[in-house]
């Protein structure tokens, strides 16, 4: 027999089959069946059962005080889950409490449940253009915010603004098409993101715009999520009328944009450099800023022009920041209000915020003279009026829920004050009462008490029952004591509960009465925290540039690219040493450089610092250097240092590869690449080989302005036959035996490497780098004497090129192979071919080389 609870547990379970359901019994979300199961082994909890014998049912549960943190744990991990409330007073009804799934939680709208500083949280969706080619219209949508973007670009160029954004959840409904749905599937493995499913009763009718469409879904599978009509969302805006620079995900990664990496010893994130902002609106920004730098000219110097304006009103600023250190998280509350999870708390938070940000209105239109700026500062709350009327009416620290006594003031409404009075007065009567009826027992442990069930009892321990007076008529014996009431408490009680119930009455009407008009203003709300967003964060590059000596970027459409004394802001402010500033110039015809010299030399730092200044730039900062001038950048790729993706299940070289197959695809004329030794994950010859290729695809088809560092010395040649390439090589020096790191980028190739140079200087044993030192010596000798040797066997045939066989076969007789490892052995074999075979095709030129040092 199954009882009235499992059937309604079943019913409700039925309507969410996707969701682990968490279901309201008393104080506990207790979870059944599968779920249980599950959710037992996720949490480390102890599985129950309920009902007996076979039809026992595995049970498990969390107190609903602490479910947060469970809620946050299964998220996680991937799951959903469904929270289902008891939403009557269970002593208001007779038999089975109604409940209702209340809010479904899932991994990419739980961002009450999940630490922001995890990073965004963001679901997304696509529909594709009937056309492969005109690719496809995506949107996601921050839940938290209510910001949502949408964007037309290709699958992999979405993918890649998915993976940047923390996508976590894409969403499909019964309209999506089938190849539509087949690309998703393909993003969410990418993204190791959840597809999910809005059911069809909240799917709109077909609509011819797509770009309509996909925001709608998106829109709808919130309020499917938070079981309401969502107040906070945001008309979308899109990638395609505001161009952002395309930051691939592997290069924000690379470049420790948002996330330091993996096991840094400190926070060496760029966001973690600049971020001293004061509020929880000025961190998103700056954030945002970041992951979304602007590629319009215009707008980025409307940013710079605030900016300036900032920098300049140091009283202005002080002031702002003082007010901005007390402002509260507007849009976490505006989401509370969305969700109807606001309370008075949350009430007198908004209106207090509300009024500094009426203050920092002030603070600037005094002093603002800069049009982008009083752009800002127009959409600021000018009038305070309703806010300061709030705090009069809500006492100074309410508490969070929204039925709650005690939330209004004093002297805001008499009939409160009256009630209030009487609840107080009989508090001090009972006390009084208690004093009187311990006299006259004589029982002086007699006390007074109230309980929800019973109201107000006298209590009397069992020891005393005999001095117990005629007129206490018993209702309750407990172990120890006994319970009594006399016809005065009754009457006393029944006064005293009325006055409190209507006190809350009137208490609640006044929260829901206020929630109720802060609900309206939530468009108002959320205008005012983006402003305020922004404003922190301006404040606070502002603040950087003046601390760290920036300098303001010129930006222009040309595909230049000119920096004078860059330095990198992370590096530079951890160094214990004096960071030494680089120069940088790219232009068309200087379009792709060369990077050599010794590991360690600062090879990485160099190209990351460029990139840094470039983003700098284009966020609209000021830019670590003397001077900056930026051919505006669309698209950023970069590839640099050692991939700590192997914890992801690829390997090093496979990582690399795709990194280089998505920027040699998606780059353009106005791109920015920065690549460091590709190809070293693989033979030396495969690893030359693509490396070349790439270079000569970058210089030919995709004519992007490139770093391309490398150790490979033979690519140093290639300038003399692609006029758009360059050497530059990072300087170093060798005195007495010891390696001098110079850290400076001059032109020209590096002259030697300094392999064991720096082999020595990393604590490799003297036995080993001696030997080297020798084997280098012999190999650079034998080069020598080939290259004196050298005839050039092919154009004259049999004689010249007996000769050239009797000069190998006397190179193979010296070499020193008792020492060599076999794959020493192979790599000298397959050099020797390699150039025998260059020989051959290009005549003679490359004879010389055969036997040449391999460095
Ligand atoms: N311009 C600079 N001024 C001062 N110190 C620097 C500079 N550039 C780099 N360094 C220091 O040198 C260290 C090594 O730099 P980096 O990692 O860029 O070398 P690299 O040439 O890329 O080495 P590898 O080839 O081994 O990756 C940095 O951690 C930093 O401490």
């Amino acid at each position: 027999m199954k009882t009235p609870m499992l059937d309604q547990y079943e019913r409700i379970k039925a309507s969410c089959p996707d969701a682990l359901l968490m279901y309201r019994l008393g104080d506990f979300y207790e979870l059944f069946y599968d779920d249980a199961t599950l959710a037992s082994e996720l949490l480390g909890l102890t599985l129950t059962g309920r009902g007996k014998g076979d039809s026992r049912i595995p049970m498990c549960g969390v107190p609903f005080h602490a479910a947060e943190g469970y809620i946050g744990k299964l998220v996680d991990a991937g799951l959903r889950v469904a929270i289902c409330e008891q939403v009557e007073d269970p002593r208001s009804v007779k038999g089975i409490v109604r409940r209702e799934i209340v809010r479904i939680v899932t991994p990419g709208t739980a961002h009450e449940y999940l630490r922001e500083e995890d990073g965004p949280l963001r679901i997304g969706t696509l529909e594709l253009r009937s056309s492969r080619t005109l690719g496809a219209v995506a949107a996601m949508l921050d839940p938290l915010t209510g910001d949502c973007l949408r964007m037309e670009a290709t699958t992999q160029e979405l993918l890649g603004w998915f993976k940047t954004s923390g996508v976590r959840e894409l969403i499909v409904d019964s309209q999506t098409s089938e190849q539509a749905r087949r690309a998703i599937g393909e993003m969410a493995t990418a993204l190791n993101a959840l597809v999910s499913h809005l059911p069809a009763d909240r799917v709109t009718h077909a609509q011819d715009d797509l770009a309509q469409v996909v925001t709608t879904r998106l829109v709808e599978y919130v309020s499917y999520t938070l079981c309401t009509t969502p107040l906070h969302m945001k008309p979308a805006t899109s990638v395609n009328d505001t161009p952002y620079l395309y930051v691939s995900a592997g290069t924000a990664h690379h470049l420790e944009l948002l996330e330091p990496r993996r096991f840094a010893k400190r926070s060496t994130s760029l966001f973690d450099f600049l971020q001293t902002t004061h509020t929880a609106m000025g961190k998103r920004a700056l954030r945002q800023m970041i992951l979304y730098p602007l590629a319009d000219g215009k707008a980025i110097e409307a940013r710079l022009v605030v900016l300036d304006h900032v920098m300049e009103n140091a009283v202005a600023r002080a002031e702002t920041a003082e007010l901005l250190r007390g402002f509260r998280d507007l849009e976490k509350m505006c989401a509370r209000l969305s969700s109807g999870a606001a309370g008075p708390r949350d009430i007198l938070f908004i209106a207090q915020s509300m009024r500094r940000a009426v203050q920092i209105r002030n603070v600037w239109e005094q002093v603002a003279t800069a049009v982008p700026l009083h752009a800002l500062l127009a959409d600021l709350p000018r009038d305070d009026a309703q806010d300061v009327q709030i705090e009069a009416m809500l006492v100074d620290d309410p508490p969070v829920a929204e039925r709650a006594l005690g939330v209004i003031r004093e002297g805001v409404d008499p009939e409160i004050d009256r009630l209030r009075r009487i609840a107080q007065d009989s508090r001090a009567y009972m006390a009084e009462l208690e004093a009187r009826e311990r006299q006259r027992t004589g029982i002086r442990s007699l006390k007074i008490a109230y309980n929800r069930v019973f109201g107000y009892y006298i209590e009397v321990t069992a020891s005393n029952r005999a001095l117990v007076p005629d007129d206490y008529e018993r209702k309750q014996t407990l172990a120890g004591a006994e319970r009594y009431v006399t016809p005065e408490l009754r009457l006393r009680e029944t006064e005293i509960l009325s006055a409190e119930d209507q006190l809350r009455n009137l208490e609640e009407g006044r929260v829901r009465q206020m929630i109720e008009e802060m609900r309206r203003r939530v468009p108002e709300i959320q205008k005012t925290a983006s402003l305020i967003g922004m404003l922190d964060a301006f404040t606070d590059l502002a603040e950087i540039a003046l601390r760290y000596r920036f300098t303001r970027p010129v930006l222009d459409d040309s595909t230049d690219l000119e920096i004078k004394a860059g330095r990198h802001p992370v590096v530079e402010r951890w160094l214990s040493a004096a960071y030494v500033p680089n120069d940088t110039f790219l232009s068309d015809e200087r379009q792709l450089a060369i990077i050599t010299g010794p590991n360690m030399g600062g090879k990485s730092t160099y190209m990351r610092q460029v990139a840094l200044i470039v983003i700098l730039a284009q966020i609209g900062s000021y830019v670590p250097a003397d001077y900056a001038r930026i051919g505006i950048v669309d698209k950023l790729f970069t590839r640099i240092g050692a991939s700590d993706d192997v914890a992801s299940g690829q390997s090093t070289f496979m990582v690399e590869m795709a990194e280089t197959a998505e920027l040699l695809t998606m780059a353009t004329e106005k791109s920015l690449i920065l690549l460091d030794e590709i190809g070293r994950g693989t033979a030396t010859y495969d690893g030359l080989s693509i490396a070349e290729a790439v270079i000569e695809f970058l210089h030919d088809q995709v004519k992007a302005r490139t770093l391309f560092a490398t150790h490979y010395h033979e690519l140093t040649e290639l300038p003399q036959r692609l006029p758009r390439t360059f050497n530059l090589s990072v300087a170093a020096s060798t005195e007495r035996d010891a390696l001098i790191f110079l850290h400076h980028v001059n032109e020209g190739p590096a002259n030697r490497s300094y392999g064991i140079d720096v082999a020595k200087l990393a604590g490799v044993p003297k036995r080993v780098t001696a030997r080297a030192r020798m084997l280098l010596q012999e190999r650079e000798a034998q080069a020598r004497q080939m290259n004196r040797e050298q005839v050039s066997f092919f154009d004259t045939p049999t004689a010249q090129e007996d000769q050239e066989a009797r000069a190998i076969l006397e190179t193979l007789a010296e070499l020193p192979l008792d020492e060599w490892t076999p794959r020493d052995a192979l790599t000298y074999l397959f050099d020797l071919r390699e150039r025998l075979r260059a020989t051959r095709e290009n005549g003679s030129e490359g004879v010389s080389a055969w036997g040449a040092s391999r460095n």
